[in-house]
């Protein structure tokens, strides 16, 4: 993440929208006349509580909440919470995943009010509460939208009127810290506002936020067009749309003009690559998806480089910018610590 200003946007995004998983309707036919196994559909007692399963040969297959589940029988005695299997202080598994029987089969499954017991050939017992098993089966997470995001171009974001938070507000108070990384989360880019111009307050401003990360520029780096090192962001040239340090092992995000050879694949996949890149450098130039921002002394802004890149024209005069790159994993904690979904 960054934290400071930039001349232009660039918001390309790529999200995954995922679509609900359909409920199950299911005719219980005779299956005596069908197949020579009977195969077993236990239902529960009382018929509000709506859950069916059945013991399939290599899963275990859930209806209830209007969801068909089916879990895999090795998963279920991993995610065991039993005391013996689960650290319940510190959330943390005791059991060895490893010393599950990959054939493992339930002796026993029974429901007892909304709590379904298996027993297994060694005796243990691990119990699951039918809404904790919806929450957490695959087909119960597909119907969740992991974390909230709106894409958006130029004009969405303008229409938006997504609302800057002030510095004294995101520094004193957790509403304003909060507001701030919602819109962050949302959008992938977030602004504060009326920031004293100096790299001492943006530090701190970074620092209510997450833990700065250290790189080869330093900790905070503050820069102008001097060409005191030996790259285009410190001359007055324009920068297309990129991502930074993406030379790194744990890059910010993707960038074109920091690209090392491309030496490592035959002739034939570098050319697909290349087409590749083309469509996506020609999703990324449509001017609609070009958002720009007038940077001021004062306006700090934080960009999440998977979300968005950010680039500049080229200027004349003097300017001066200076920012850090944030941990992905501490600025998400911080949004969760506030009660964000993140
Ligand atoms: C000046 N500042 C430290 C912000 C960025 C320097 C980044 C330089 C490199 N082109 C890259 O994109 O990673
Ligand atoms: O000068 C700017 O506005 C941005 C420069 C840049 O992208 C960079 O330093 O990586
Ligand atoms: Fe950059």
């Amino acid at each position: 993440m960054w934290c400071h200003g930039l001349s232009h946007l660039q918001n390309r995004l790529q999200n995954l929208l995922r679509r609900g998983v359909t409920c199950w309707a299911f005719q219980q036919l005779n299956f005596k006349s069908l197949f020579p196994l009977a195969i077993h559909w236990h239902h529960t007692a009382s018929e509000s509580l709506n859950c069916a399963w059945q013991q399939h040969e290599d899963h275990f297959e859930l209806q209830y909440a209007n969801t068909v589940m089916r879990f895999d029988y090795v998963w279920l005695r991993d995610h065991c919470r039993s005391a013996s299997c689960y650290n319940s202080k510190t959330h943390q598994r005791s059991l060895d995943t490893a010393s599950v029987d990959l054939c493992i089969k339930p002796k026993t499954i029974r429901l007892d009010e909304t709590t379904l017991f298996f027993t297994w050939p060694d005796g243990h017992v691990t119990k699951y509460d039918l809404d904790w098993l919806v929450r957490n089966s695959y087909e119960g997470q597909k119907q969740k939208v992991i974390q909230p995001r709106i894409l958006w171009n130029a004009e969405i974001y303008q229409r938006a009127q997504v609302p800057s938070v002030d510095f004294p507000s995101f520094l004193e108070t957790n509403e304003g810290l909060k507001n701030f990384l919602q819109n962050f989360l949302l959008y992938g880019i977030a602004f504060v506002e009326n920031v004293p111009p100096t790299q001492e307050h943006t530090e701190k401003l970074a620092e209510r936020i997450s833990l700065i990360r250290e790189t080869i520029y330093g900790r905070m780096w503050s820069f102008t067009s001097d060409f005191s090192r030996g790259d285009t962001a410190y001359t007055k040239l324009a920068l297309d749309r990129h991502t930074d340090t993406t030379y790194f092992q744990e890059p910010c995000g993707y960038n074109n003009y920091d690209r090392a050879v491309i030496n490592t694949v035959p002739y034939d996949v570098v050319h697909r690559w290349y087409t590749a890149h083309r469509t996506l450098t020609v999703e990324l130039r449509r001017p609609e998806n070009e958002f720009w921002v007038k940077l001021k002394p004062g306006r700090v802004l934080f960009i999440d480089n998977w979300r968005v890149l950010h680039g500049r024209e080229s200027f004349t005069g003097y300017r001066q910018l200076c920012g850090c790159y944030l941990t992905r994993d501490d600025v998400l904690n911080t949004a969760r610590l506030l009660g964000l979904q993140a």
